[in-house]
């Protein structure tokens, strides 16, 4: 099992809902955080209150638009140099709104690969680095298809895609990074909140949708903390939905006899409790 308690990690999006959520349970169990976001005043907030109860030294907020290709490298550069180097990256920053979609696909689905791309060039002991863990906040819109938001639907299976890509490559077991994906259905945040009052002409589906389905963010972060402690998993997908709250696998890995190189991933059947 991994331990979290050294781990230095940066967290895009992380001035509410669940990066927010993940951020406490990672500062809960001993990591230090850097986290950025486009919402300053929450950022800044949520700094001055989580410093207070876990100190200076383990919490820094950092104001960044992460479309914003610099600025995400310059948040990323802030983290390595504050921390003296990063173990754990986790793309979150994230929206759901279809009138915007080129903004939603560049939020949802540059950006989160831009990071993945920092990370491993920063991680990869085959070229310097110490190795760490990527985790990605996709969605189950990322595993299963989601005919009321088709765009925000491609945003995620494009983020699994390319983390499992990155997970079954044969030389993974050489660059030492292990890949995840958060993939959640209807969480209690923000992100629902702005589709209930901005997007009303899709709200009979989504009512359905939300209204049977919504778990906290608190689960959603307690799963995360199960994907990253998982060291045997590689290219695994966390679903957490209502009555499967502490996470589920659809797909965790089957090793193969030399360990990590040449993954093949399997497929975990959801059975209803
Ligand atoms: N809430 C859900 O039902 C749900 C379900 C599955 C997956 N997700 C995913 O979880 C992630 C977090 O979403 P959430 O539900 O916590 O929503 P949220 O709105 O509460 O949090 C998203 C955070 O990202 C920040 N953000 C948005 N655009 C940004 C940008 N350009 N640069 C930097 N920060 C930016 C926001 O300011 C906000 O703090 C997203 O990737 C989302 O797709 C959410
Ligand atoms: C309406 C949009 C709300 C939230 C955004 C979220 O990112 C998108 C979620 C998209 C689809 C969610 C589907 C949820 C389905 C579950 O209620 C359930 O039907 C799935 C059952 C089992 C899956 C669990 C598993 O395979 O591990």
């Amino acid at each position: 099992m991994l331990e979290i308690g050294d781990k230095r990690v940066f967290v895009t999006g992380g001035a509410s809902g669940i990066g927010r959520a993940i951020i406490e349970a990672l500062l809960a169990k001993g990591a230090k955080v850097l986290f950025c976001d486009v919402n300053a005043d929450a950022g800044k907030g949520l700094e001055t209150e989580l410093r207070k109860q876990y100190g200076a030294d383990r919490v820094i907020f950092a104001q960044c638009d992460v479309t914003n290709a610099q600025q995400l490298e310059d948040v990323f550069q802030k983290a390595v140099s504050s921390f003296g180097g990063l173990d754990v990256c986790v793309n979150n920053a994230g929206i759901l709104d279809e009138r915007i979609w080129e903004t939603m696909l560049a939020i949802n689905t540059t950006a989160q690969i831009r990071g993945c791309k920092l990370a491993l060039d920063h991680m990869r002991r085959d070229k310097g680095g110490r190795g760490g863990v990527i985790i990605n906040v996709a969605s189950m819109a990322g595993i299963v298809a989601a005919h009321y938001h088709p765009v925000y639907t491609a945003s995620k299976h494009a983020v699994v895609g390319f983390s499992l890509s990155w997970a079954t490559h044969p030389k993974m077991g050489e660059m030492g990074v292990r890949w995840g994906c958060l993939c959640p259905g209807p969480v209690d945040t923000k992100l629902i909140t702005v589709l209930e009052e901005g997007q009303a002409e899709n709200l009979p589906v989504y009512r359905h949708v939300l209204d049977t389905n919504k778990v906290p963010p608190e689960s959603a972060a307690q799963a995360f903390i199960r994907l990253l402690e998982d060291d045997e998993s590689n290219g695994g997908l966390m679903t957490v939905v209502a009555g499967r709250e502490q996470g589920h696998y659809r797909k965790r890995q089957l090793v193969d006899a030399d360990g990590v190189s040449n993954p093949r991933l399997a497929d975990i059947p959801w059975t209803p409790t």
